[in-house]
């Protein structure tokens, strides 16, 4: 049977890695669009030879991995930049994701992405989840996390598809501005959802 899958989305900090492990801990296969971008720039991988070549050897740790935060501070403040990333990674991504929901056997299966709507990863979805925060927290949640200061953050959002957008496509919505517990009761009451539309018990 050609697996169904349910793509999860949202925007930086709106919650999704929290909605993803939810679903995993139910027992549902997923596969992480910032996995597989982990993945393909590993130092065996050709990638991450092609990134040293076009931005200098600073975004190589000493150890020879990517250094993810000074590639970060490089591609969001030159869309230039950050395309040729794109071009260049997002094939390879695509690529990772495929390979590992073409093994998932069970009533459905999950690719949690930030830019599932903005990139032609949707196309390998058959129903959107979107998990929906108002900016304001979105902002405080990804700052929180340490991953990145305002400015970094407002300059990310600006790059990824708007709240309006994403609840325009969404078949689904999780408005994540309550506790982890009410996110949890959300992604159950979605999981039986999907369950009934397989076919499966919920
Ligand atoms: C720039 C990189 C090295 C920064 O790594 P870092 O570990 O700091 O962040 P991480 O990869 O966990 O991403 C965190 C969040 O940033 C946002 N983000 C990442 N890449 C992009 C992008 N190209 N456009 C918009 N937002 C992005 C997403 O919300 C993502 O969830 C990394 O994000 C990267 O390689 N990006 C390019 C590949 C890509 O587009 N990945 C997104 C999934 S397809
Ligand atoms: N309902 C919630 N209550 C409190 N904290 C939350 C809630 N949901 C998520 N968080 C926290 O907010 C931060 C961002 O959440 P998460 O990492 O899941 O977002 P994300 O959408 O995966 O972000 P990114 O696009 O950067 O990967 C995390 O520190 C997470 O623990």
């Amino acid at each position: 049977m050609k697996p169904w899958i349910l793509g999860l989305t949202g925007g930086i900090g709106s919650g999704k890695s929290a909605a993803a492990q939810h679903f995993r801990t139910l027992g549902v296969p997923l596969v992480d669009a910032d996995e597989a971008a982990r993945w393909v720039v590993e130092p065996d991988r050709p990638a991450l030879a092609k990134i040293a070549e076009h931005f200098g050897a600073d975004v190589l740790q000493p150890d020879g991995y990517l250094d993810r935060a000074a590639l970060r501070a490089r591609i969001f403040q030159n869309a230039e930049e950050r395309r040729w990333l794109e071009r260049l990674l997002h094939p390879l991504i695509r690529q990772e994701i495929r390979s590992y929901l073409e093994r998932a056997t069970s009533p459905y299966a999950i690719l949690v992405s930030p830019l599932l709507l903005e990139t032609d990863q949707h196309r390998m979805t058959q129903r959107i989840l979107v998990i929906d925060v108002p900016e304001s927290l979105q902002l405080e949640r990804a700052m929180q996390r340490d991953r990145a200061d305002r400015k970094q953050v407002e300059a990310i959002i600006k790059t990824q598809a708007g709240r309006e957008e994403r609840l325009r496509r969404a078949d689904d919505v999780v408005m994540n501005d309550r506790d982890l517990a009410w996110l949890h009761s959300e992604i159950e009451r979605l999981h039986r959802l999907y369950l009934t539309l397989r076919g499966g018990q919920p």
